[in-house]
């Protein structure tokens, strides 16, 4: 394929309820969306998952932008590429920025299995035909609030249930939702807001049966990690300490995890997120899809990855309506006692919604 045009589109989506975790509140995703075209006219759709501050990490929507704009861009225009594996070592003397290398990798993905005629979990060598799903929830006011929440969610029938834990709400909170839920699969995100400083609140978490603790300490780190790990027996799964296939490799070695939480952006797109699924497999390690509140495209590209074999574990990858009121693709993301179907047909298995994707778009620009 040769690459004649590119749309950058920057979306605002109100989200239905307010999303908290130990460092911000959400009560909107603004993302990137773009639009890829091909010289045939083949069109692909990408997604960068950076929100508009660097809570999560250091990259925001307009830093994505201008990445996108004066570097990534202009090495994709006009180019032949054969295969979206290749983007890596086309991306190669730009540094990190993993979200906004993903979103234009996703676009090319979609171009691609749309003209070798393939589905993407196909492509990819997915064989489940539906995916177990999990839910994220936000850190509520009150523990009664919580364990309401919670309850919804247990009712509309979700895999694993994941709770924002901070300092100051970790283990009564836990404790509570351990006592009115005692077999529901549940785990705790910190999101970084701990220290090794902290070990006893881990080793009291460790009572709780959890899953897994995801990303207690810093979110560049995997030394600590591996001393905590040595202290609790509930599995360590990292979330932001990952960018790469070397990084999983590194903290698999340094057993700084029992788990892995993939995201495609987070890795710099669906290629290195499928080599961290293979070496994980090989290595014995259990992963899951994590979710950035996508619209329907990323999320369209999670439901494709986690058909693949060693995505063990249910993902974030909750339906469109949990977040929304309306998304960008046609038909919706649907949950149905906890299982998504993975789509089946040519490209990712829903449409762009133009209409939608118009009145939620803020700011716009096509390079050609
Ligand atoms: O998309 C989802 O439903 C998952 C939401 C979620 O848990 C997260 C979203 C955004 C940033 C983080 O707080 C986070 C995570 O760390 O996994
Ligand atoms: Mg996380």
């Amino acid at each position: 394929m040769k690459i004649k045009e590119i749309t950058i589109r920057h979306l605002k989506m109100e989200l239905k309820t307010p999303f908290s975790t130990s460092f911000g509140t959400f009560l909107d995703k603004e993302f990137l969306l773009l639009e890829v075209t091909d010289e045939q006219g083949t069109i692909g759709f990408g997604e960068s998952v950076a929100f508009d501050a660097p809570w999560y990490n250091e990259e925001t929507l307009k830093t994505n932008w201008h990445i996108l704009e004066d570097f990534l861009i202009p090495l994709i225009l006009n180019n032949k590429i054969e295969h979206p594996d290749e983007l890596e070592q086309l991306f190669k003397g730009i540094r990190k920025n993993y979200m906004a290398k993903s979103a234009i990798e996703g676009a090319i993905w979609d171009i691609y299995i749309q003209q070798t005629n393939q589905s993407l979990a196909q492509a990819l060598g997915g064989k489940k035909e539906k995916i177990e799903v999990g839910i994220s929830l936000g850190i509520q006011e009150t523990i009664e609030k919580q364990i309401e929440v919670v309850d919804k969610a247990v009712k509309d029938g979700y895999k694993r249930i994941k709770l924002k834990i901070k300092p100051g709400w970790d283990i009564e909170v836990m404790r509570a939702l351990r006592e009115r839920f005692p077999d529901m699969p549940m785990m705790a995100d910190a999101n970084s807001a701990y220290t090794l400083e902290d070990v006893d609140v881990f080793k009291q978490l460790d009572e709780f049966n959890l899953m897994m603790i995801e990303q207690p300490l810093a979110s560049d780190d995997i030394i600590d990690h591996a001393v905590l790990q040595k202290q609790i027996k509930t599995p360590i799964c990292l979330d932001e300490s990952i960018h790469s296939f070397e990084d999983a490799r590194k903290a698999v070695e340094l057993g700084s995890c029992g788990v892995i939480n993939i995201k495609i952006g987070r890795v710099g797109g669906i290629s290195e997120a499928k080599k961290i699924h293979d070496y994980c497999e090989e290595k014995g390690i259990p992963v899951w899809c994590g979710g950035m509140l996508e619209s329907g495209i990323g999320r369209a590209h999670n439901i494709a990855l986690t058909s693949l074999s060693n995505f063990v574990m249910p993902g974030d990858t909750a339906g469109s309506s949990h977040y929304f009121e309306q998304d960008i693709i046609t038909p919706e993301v649907v949950v149905e006692d906890g299982y998504i179907t993975v789509p089946q047909e040519v490209g990712i298995g829903f449409k762009p919604n133009l209409e939608a994707i118009t009145k939620y778009t803020v700011a716009s620009k096509t390079y050609k």
